[in-house]
Order: C-alpha cells, then structure tokens, then sequence
C-alpha cells in the first residue's frame, strides 16, 4: 500500500523528465541505465539464484530499459533469451540495443518465437510503458494476450511475469487496456511485479492496474533528487513546470473507538472495508438497496446512499421510491450515487402493480448480490400500502451484514424497530 506518495500523470512524468535532461544534470542514458537496473536488482531479489530469463523488448525507451535488464541479468550468470523488434529506437534505447547485442542475440518478437523456446523462470515484459498510444495489434496483441493465458492458463505466466513501468497494453493515466473488453476472463497481461519508475502512476491505482500490476515497486533512479533541488519556493519546478502535490489517501474504516468492544469494532469494520481483491467490481462491493419515501421524507434515503457510497458498497444500485418524482431518485437529487454507482429507479408507487414489480426486482438483485437494505420509514406515515410491500423487501436475517436504517429519530416506525432488534441490530 502507498502512503503519501505522489501521483503523476504520464504527461507530468514526462514533463519532469524531459526538464531533468534540459537541465544537463541527468542525461536520458543515465535514466534508462538506472531503470533497467532497477528492474533487475528486484528481480534478482526475488530470484537469488540465476535462472533463465526471457526479456520482450518493445519500439521504445521502455524496450531499452528492457535490454538494460537483460545485460545486468546476463552479468549476473542468468541465461537470457531477448525477443525483441528490428527497429530503430530513439538514440538512448539504441544505445542500449547495441549494448546488449554484445552479449547476445535478438530473437523476433512473435508468439512463435516466444512459444518456441524453452520454459523461463522470469518474463520481462519491457514492450510498452508510458508511451501507449492505441491498442496493441498484430503479433504484439497475440503475445500480450498469450502472456494473459490464451494459451489456457493465465496463471502460468503471472508467477513469472515482471512488467517494466507496467504491463504492457495498460494505459497508465486510466488504468484501462485500451481496445480491449473489460470482462473476466479477458486475456491482459497480469503480472507478479511491476517495476515502475520515479513516481506511480493513476493507472497503477486504477480499475484494472492494481490487478494487472501485482506487487508494484517504485524505483528511484534520481529525479526525485534532481526535483527537490530544482523546485523554486513557490512550488513550481524551474522552467515553470508544476510541481505536483497530489497524495495518494487510502481510506482506513479500522479507526479504532475507545467505547466499543475492540473485537467487535475491528469484525464490524472489517465488513465495511472495502473490498481488497483485485478485479472488485461495484457487484463485489455488495449491494444498497434503499427504499425511500416521497418528496417530503426523501432525507433519510438520500444519507443512507451516500453513507452506502463512502463504506463501499455498490450504493445507489438499486434506489426505490415510492412516489415519483421522488427527491432521492431523481438523477439530479442523487447525483453522487448515480455517478458512481447505478441508481435505479423503482418508478411509480410501491403499493400499485408496476412499483411492486420493480421494488421485487430491487430485492432478487440485492439478494443476489448480498447487501444491505435501508427504508426510510418515514414515508410509512404516508403511504401505507407501499410501506407494507417495503417490509417485505427487508429480510429477516441477513446472513452477511447489517440492516441499516436511514430513519428520521422520530420515524414513527415501532414495527420496523421492534424487528430490527429481534435481529440484534440497533434501531
Ligand atoms: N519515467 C522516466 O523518467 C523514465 C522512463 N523510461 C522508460 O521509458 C518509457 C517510455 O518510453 P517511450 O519511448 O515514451 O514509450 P514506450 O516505450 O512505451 O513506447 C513508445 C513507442 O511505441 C510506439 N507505440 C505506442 N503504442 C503502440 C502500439 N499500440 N502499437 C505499436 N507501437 C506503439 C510509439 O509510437 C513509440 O514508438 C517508460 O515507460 C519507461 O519504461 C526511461 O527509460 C527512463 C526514464
Ligand atoms: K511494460
């Protein structure tokens, strides 16, 4: 987990190194030298003892990085097999390219060739960083999704896969695989370690990167040093650049409250927490189901969506009214939710035949999806009958968390209280 550190974005990144360079205090070779070097000392880690490795090196600097890894990995008694491409790279990755064909040959970079050789312990994954510009195509395309486990098992690679920067295909502002279908199963290249360089990226953080990333290690290779001495009083950085401040805050529910049972508190909030898995989805975060009164009693719902928001679950997913137009559903009214989460609308009235209809289907996909319900029972002064449907939206027990109320303190709602105390929540 990071703490504090600074998110760039690629753009910034490559601000701040192309600044570094026109300063003369760092040169481009320097950079690649230190992030290949890097790459290999966490691989070396990792893997004390040589073994073999196959390095995939791409068009550009994240490919010279790549050659930067294999040479230290062949110093280090490691047998390396470099796939790479018959291009011309800028002159810091030619460099490096003309370094490592010292030591070895380049073998195509095709899924042939990759699949042809013998099984490695490590795969560098060295063919895009920062520089993505569309969707990967062709033989590079057949080799991402070959490491991602076309071949039948992803798994087979990500214990051996160490991405340079990123995996390649992710774009690292977004966290998404341009071009590419978001759904399970979908073959992205997943890796055990990711090596990337100076500062993490919002793609290092978002949707599919932390899955795709695994471990991910910030390496310095000496801007930050070359960033503090340059930055001028007023934060900006010499040349104008901006000197970014943005931290990264991770939420933490295990806040510790002296009034309570301390086991309790840290099994309750571990079920608020939200989910760590990799590939969590608004499903896997559970579901909010909150069923709310019309205009004048909207309140209560509308917190408990938001409150659903902030603990993680996949609030705002199903939003019943009673009444339409009622406040908390309406787009406008529950703008967060329906931002970030979906926010459905149980139109008409609960106690009508279209508004049952919709309240059932609210209850299957909650039930389904394993969630909490909030009512406002507010709105049961006024609508008796779609009061009684809400009731029975509400289950008994639930088995995996709480029932929480979005309830006015003056809710006159005796039967709602007196159930929920039965289940051994508090009103
Ligand atoms: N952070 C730093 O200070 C340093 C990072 N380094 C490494 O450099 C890469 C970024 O290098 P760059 O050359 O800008 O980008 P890439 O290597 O990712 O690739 C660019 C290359 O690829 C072509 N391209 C882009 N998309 C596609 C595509 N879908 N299909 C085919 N070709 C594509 C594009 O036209 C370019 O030719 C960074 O990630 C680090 O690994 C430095 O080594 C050290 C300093
Ligand atoms: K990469």
């Amino acid at each position: 987990m990071l703490h504090g550190a600074e998110i760039l974005t690629t753009e910034e990144m490559r601000a701040i190194e192309s600044a570094a360079m026109a300063s003369g205090q760092v040169t481009g070779l320097e950079l690649m030298e230190r992030a290949g070097r890097a790459v290999a000392g966490q691989i070396r880690l990792r893997w004390p003892k040589p073994g073999r490795a196959t390095v995939l090196c791409g068009p550009g600097n994240n490919g010279g990085d790549g050659y930067v890894v294999a040479r230290y990995l062949h110093q280090a008694g490691w047998r390396v097999r470099l796939l790479g491409l018959d291009n011309t790279p800028g002159p810091d990755a030619a460099r490096m390219k003309a370094e490592w064909l010292a030591l070895g040959p380049i073998l195509p970079l095709t899924r042939d060739a990759l699949r042809a050789g013998p099984d490695a312990d490590v795969y560098v994954d060295a063919i895009f960083g920062t520089g993505l510009t569309r969707p990967p195509q062709g033989e590079i395309a057949a080799i991402l999704a070959y490491l991602g486990g076309s071949g039948g098992d992803w798994a087979c690679f990500r214990e051996r896969l160490v991405a340079v920067d990123c995996p390649s295909g992710l774009c690292l502002d977004s966290g998404a695989f341009p071009g590419r279908p978001r759904k399970p199963g979908s073959h992205d290249p997943r890796a055990r370690l990711t090596v990337a360089f100076d500062s993490p990226k919002p793609g290092h953080l978002l949707e599919r990167g932390p899955e795709c990333c695994g471990e991910l290690v910030i390496a310095d290779i000496g801007l930050a040093a070359w960033r503090v001495r340059n930055r001028n009083a007023d934060g900006t950085l010499s040349r104008g650049i901006r000197y970014p401040a943005v931290e990264a805050i991770w939420p933490d529910f295990a806040i510790p409250d002296s009034r309570r049972n301390p086991a309790r508190a840290r099994s309750e909030a571990s079920s608020l927490r939200k989910e760590q898995a990799g590939g969590g989805h608004k499903f896997s975060h559970g579901h909010a189901l909150i069923v709310a009164g019309g205009r004048p009693a909207a309140g209560g719902g509308r917190l408990s969506a938001r409150a659903a928001l902030r603990i993680g679950r996949g609030a705002g997913d199903a939003c019943a009214a009673i009444r339409r137009p009622a406040g908390p559903c309406r787009p406008a009214r529950c703008a967060d939710a329906s931002r970030r989460g979906r926010c459905r609308r149980a139109a008409g009235h609960a106690g009508r035949p279209a508004g049952q209809r919709a309240l059932h289907r609210s209850r299957l996909r909650g039930r389904a999806r394993g969630g909490a319900a909030a009512r406002d029972p507010g709105r049961r002064a006024r609508h008796g009958s779609g009061c009684r449907c809400a009731d029975r939206l509400v289950p008994r027990s639930r088995p995996d968390g709480a029932v929480a109320q979005g309830l006015r303190a003056d809710a006159p709602c005796g039967r709602v209280r007196a159930r929920l105390s039965r289940s051994g929540r508090a009103p």
